[in-house]
């Protein structure tokens, strides 16, 4: 049984997954590399649970508990005593390899290393393990407290009681397990993400305005938001990483990325994590 989680990476993943693991019960440790990142995460769960108890959904008291249940962490060596690791860091493989590596030699010899990867080989990860047999995909939705989706992902080597294990979590999280291969961008993504990329191409063509693009996505197909304000939402970097694994993955041309995402990312524009992207954030609407 699965009781206590350290989640790598204090990012707009991260403190979501923290929190709904909390919220369920488990002991959590958020971490990231800067103190100032795992403020900002704590930070903003506590304005989510502030509003769940605003609207009644949970008590001030349950806040109380789920935040007690929660503790920082800047060191990946706090993963001694966990029986799970989420790591949600950047979309590389390289800096993901170097996590895992990392926490093989740290976490106890029953615990589970799950990656929250939105399109990386999870058998390629798992290789730079003792326990690739222990080592799974756990991709959640964004934002995590609100998507019901989890797409369980298993390695060539993933055993069946990883797999069931990370299942059960997933239930107990109040989430909706769905199962996909270890394919460049599993479902989910392989899907969404080239949807989101032609309409970066829209854009690059001036085929329509970034508004009237959304518009068409919203009240044409009644998308809850259109495909700009989704990328700016998911983080264009992100968004791009994702492109790129797609393309070198199944080498098709189909899925190269738009040269626009490339230079916006270029360019620092992130979406809304950094203020811009196809739209623009402040303070106020952020
Ligand atoms: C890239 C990957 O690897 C995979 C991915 O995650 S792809 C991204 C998948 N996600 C999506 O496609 C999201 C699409 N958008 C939506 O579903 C909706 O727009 C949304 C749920 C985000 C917001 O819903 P909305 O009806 O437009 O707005 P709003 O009424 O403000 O929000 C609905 C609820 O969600 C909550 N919410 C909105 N944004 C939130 C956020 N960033 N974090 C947490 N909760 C949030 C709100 O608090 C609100 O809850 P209550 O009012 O009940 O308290
Ligand atoms: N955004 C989305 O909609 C979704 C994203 N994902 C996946 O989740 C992962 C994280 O994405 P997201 O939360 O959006 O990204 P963010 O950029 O919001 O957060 C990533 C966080 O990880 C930190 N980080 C980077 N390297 C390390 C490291 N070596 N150790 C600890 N922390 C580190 C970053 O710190 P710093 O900023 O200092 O580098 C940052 O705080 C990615 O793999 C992404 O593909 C999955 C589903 C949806």
């Amino acid at each position: 049984m699965i009781k206590k989680v350290l989640v790598v990476g204090a990012g707009q993943m991260g403190a979501g997954i923290a929190q709904v693991c909390a919220q369920a019960g488990l002991e959590v440790l958020l971490n990231d590399q800067k103190e100032e990142a795992v403020q900002k995460g704590l930070g903003s769960i506590d304005k989510l649970l502030s509003r769940s108890v605003e609207k009644g959904r949970i008590t001030e008291e349950e806040k109380k508990a789920t935040q007690n249940r929660l503790t920082t962490s800047t060191g990946l060596q706090d993963a001694g005593d966990c029986d799970l690791v989420i790591e949600a860091v950047v979309e590389k493989m390289e800096v993901k390899k170097t996590v895992f590596r990392e926490l093989d030699g740290i976490v106890p010899q029953h615990a589970i290393l799950a990656t929250n990867t939105s399109s990386l080989a999870i058998t390629e990860i798992a290789a730079v393990t003792k326990r690739p047999d222990q080592v799974i995909g756990m991709h959640f939705m964004n934002p995590v407290p609100v998507m019901k989706l989890v797409e369980i992902i298993r390695g060539l080597q993933t055993s069946d009681e990883t797999f069931q294990a990370i299942e059960d979590l997933t239930q107990r999280l109040g989430k909706v397990p769905v199962s996909a291969k270890d394919f460049p961008g599993f479902v989910s993504n392989r899907i969404l993400m080239p949807m989101i990329n032609e309409a970066i191409f829209a854009v690059y063509e001036g085929v329509a305005t970034v508004e009237d693009i959304d518009t068409s996505m919203k009240l044409g197909m009644n998308h809850p938001m259109g495909p700009l304000t989704l990328a700016d939402f998911i983080g264009l970097d992100t968004c791009l990483y994702i492109m790129e694994v797609l393309h070198e993955g199944f080498a098709d041309s189909k899925y190269r990325p738009c040269p626009l995402l490339k230079q916006y990312v270029q360019a620092g524009w992130l979406g809304k994590k950094s203020g811009r992207g196809f739209y623009n954030y402040d303070e106020t609407t952020g």
